[in-house]
């Protein structure tokens, strides 16, 4: 039997398959009120008719500053519970489990009202300079990450992810070419990680089911360090009770560019062998036969597919027919699926 389709219990939550639909943005929230609209329901529901183990929604701002744009999701308020409920409802009727990406864009957010990060840098020459800061700032966004953990509970989640990759509020604090700060929170290594690790902290307490962590795991190759910091990131995470580290990079490789084995999976295989925790591999993974090659050799326990299910959200039926592995059609599809 392939791998990829053998379930995965994670902290009491069984995935009836190890393929993750990985987050990925749609901008498409309307009314900058951050609420799910039809589109969100048919884009997330069709990957669960398609089999897909585990739907993860995309980045969801955990305070409306931070956004990455208007168009995003939001769960700063409890108006955006009952939406992400309904969501979760469908999803659960195809047998799929839900997760949800909680996020902050610090200063990569493109709104007009203040933006925020650890040091006031922007983020590019046409970026405006985000405000550094205070420590009340760390510790309010540190509460709605809090708070947005609660939510999510309410709504009926199996899985929250925080988002601390892409070069995004968290990972500016973890990295030190965007966290210049003199502070508890910038420095050593320690201090770099300590926001992640009073977030985790944060949502534990209203949270106690799988806990996932995003991360660019070379985000600032240049300086040299970076593999060194994120074994040190991501065994604190372990001791942490946080439950998977899902690998990512910054950047997107044209998806007409085939570098099997997939650009990032070599840091999940890295971070899972060194840190001894469980990992999800991302990045050009869009056949059947790669995700089983990455299952099978233990190089993650999870495949997250990005860009293939957005092309196709049957990607998971094509992938167990290259197995030659016979997937159990969703009951309100038994007649028509073959
Ligand atoms: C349209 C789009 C939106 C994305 N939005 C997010 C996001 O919200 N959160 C995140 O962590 N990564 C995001 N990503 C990155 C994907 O989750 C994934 O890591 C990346 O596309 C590489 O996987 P792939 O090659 O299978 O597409 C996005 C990617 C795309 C193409």
């Amino acid at each position: 039997m392939a791998k990829l389709f053998s379930p995965i219990d994670i902290k009491g939550i069984t995935l009836k398959n190890r393929i993750v639909m990985s987050p990925m943005c749609m901008y498409s929230a309307v009314d900058k009120d951050g609420m799910i609209t039809p589109f969100h329901l048919s884009h997330y529901i069709s990957r669960a008719v398609g089999q897909v183990g585990l739907i993860m929604v995309e980045a969801t701002a955990v305070q409306p500053e931070g956004r990455i744009s208007d168009q995003d999701l939001g769960i700063w308020d409890d108006k955006h519970i009952l939406g992400l409920k309904n969501l979760n409802k469908e999803i659960h009727s195809y047998g799929a489990k839900s997760a949800i990406q909680l996020a902050h864009a610090g200063r990569k957010a493109e709104l007009e009202h203040p933006i925020y990060a650890p040091t006031a840098l922007p983020f590019n020459d046409t970026s405006i300079t985000p405000v550094e800061m205070a420590v009340e700032n760390i510790k309010a966004t540190i509460e709605a990450f809090k708070n947005g953990s609660r939510r999510a509970k309410e709504a009926g989640f199996d899985i929250i992810e925080i988002h601390a990759a892409h070069g995004y509020l968290i990972n500016q604090f973890l990295s030190p070419l965007t966290n210049k700060r003199q502070d508890d929170y910038g420095g050593s290594r320690e201090n770099r990680y300590r926001f992640l690790s009073e977030i985790i902290e944060a949502v534990k307490t209203e949270w106690d089911g799988p806990l996932f962590v995003r991360i660019s795991a070379n985000e600032y190759n240049e300086q040299g360090n970076a593999e060194e910091d994120f074994i040190y990131f991501t065994t604190q995470m372990r001791a942490q009770d946080v439950d998977l580290i899902d690998c990512s990079t910054g950047g997107v490789v044209p998806a007409r560019i085939k570098p099997y084995p997939g650009y990032q999976v070599k840091h999940s295989e890295v971070i899972r062998s060194k840190s001894e925790i469980a990992t999800g591999a991302v990045g050009l993974i869009t056949t059947g036969i790669q995700a089983e090659e990455i299952v099978q050799n233990e190089r993650a326990d999870l495949v997250f597919i990005g860009r293939a299910l957005l092309r196709n959200p049957y990607w998971a039926k094509e992938a167990a027919d290259e197995l030659g592995y016979d997937l159990e059609a969703p009951k309100q599809y038994e007649r028509g699926w073959k």
